[in-house]
């Protein structure tokens, strides 16, 4: 049994028992969001991670998600990509395509990926302009206060240093304010090159879902939700710095990723 979802000034913490019971109540929410948010605007903009999050998505090609999800509306992004060919074993879009694309009533053409015959930094460019053109077409929002797109879901996954997307920590990228997309050369996680949203596109977006299993997180996890005077120690915790301004934030975690965390033990008291 799942601990019932914990709400702290970090987003809400759904900790559960195994990746199993962690995977369903993913898949559950994700179509929870689609539906509202079909319902709301007649369309999903959803951005993936690379990483295990993909695997944990896997229930999505299932029943009852694969009939009653909406694909035909689903608009598809990444909140990072690795600069490498599409059918390259690193490719972000080559695992969510076998893991997920590939399995459901996806519209092809609803599916953004990277343009991956150009350099990373014309590849950040090129996917910023086509985020744009899709805020004009309002087939992704506008955040009324940050004049940034706004997701309807952005999914993210959290290395052991904290990172998330392509924004690793003490790195400039962290700094980038104006651009929506943007690029890097060294990143430390290969490979090198990668294009990554910045933290003001993430943090516009309507909803966060950060998800993290695993013992060798829990440092980071703990670093990233407890108030332990994290913000002196560690400012530029990539995943600290994940705080929407209007949106919700939920992270999944398994009670091995949340061993570490003091916000728990608190609430349960
Ligand atoms: O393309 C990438 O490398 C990512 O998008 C990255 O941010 C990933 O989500 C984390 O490193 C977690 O990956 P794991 O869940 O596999 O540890």
């Amino acid at each position: 049994m799942a601990l019932p979802g914990v709400h702290t000034d970090r987003g809400e913490l759904r900790v559960h028992e195994s990746l199993e019971e962690l995977s369903t109540d993913l898949v559950d929410y994700i179509a929870e969001l689609s539906e509202a948010s079909v319902k709301e605007r007649g369309v999903f903009a959803i951005a993936l991670s690379g990483g295990s999050l993909i695997g944990l998505m896997g229930k999505l090609c299932e029943a009852p998600y694969s009939k009653t999800v909406d694909w035909a509306k689903w608009y598809i992004f990444w909140a990072d990509e690795r600069v490498v060919a599409k059918n390259h074993a690193d490719s972000n879009y080559k695992l969510a395509k076998d893991g997920l694309l590939s399995k459901v009533p996806i519209v092809p053409s609803h599916v953004h990926s990277i343009n991956d015959s150009l350099s990373a930094e014309e590849a950040a460019d090129e996917y910023g302009f086509v985020i744009r053109q899709l805020v004009k077409t309002r087939m992704v929002s506008v955040s009324d206060i940050s004049d940034c797109p706004k997701f309807d879901l952005i999914l993210l996954g959290m290395g052991t240093d904290g990172h998330v997307a392509s924004l690793f920590p003490d790195h400039s990228v962290l700094e980038e304010k104006e651009e929506w997309v943007t690029f890097i050369t060294d990143s430390p996680k290969p490979p090198p090159e990668r294009i990554t949203f910045t933290l003001p596109v993430i943090n516009s977006a309507s909803n966060v879902a950060v998800v993290v299993t695993g013992e060798s997180k829990a440092e980071a996890v703990h670093l990233a939700i407890d108030d332990v005077g994290a913000d002196d120690c560690c400012p530029s915790l990539p995943s600290r710095l994940v705080q929407p301004t209007k949106g919700q934030l939920v992270w999944f975690l398994d009670k091995p990723a949340a061993s570490k965390l003091k916000s728990l033990e608190f609430s349960s008291e």
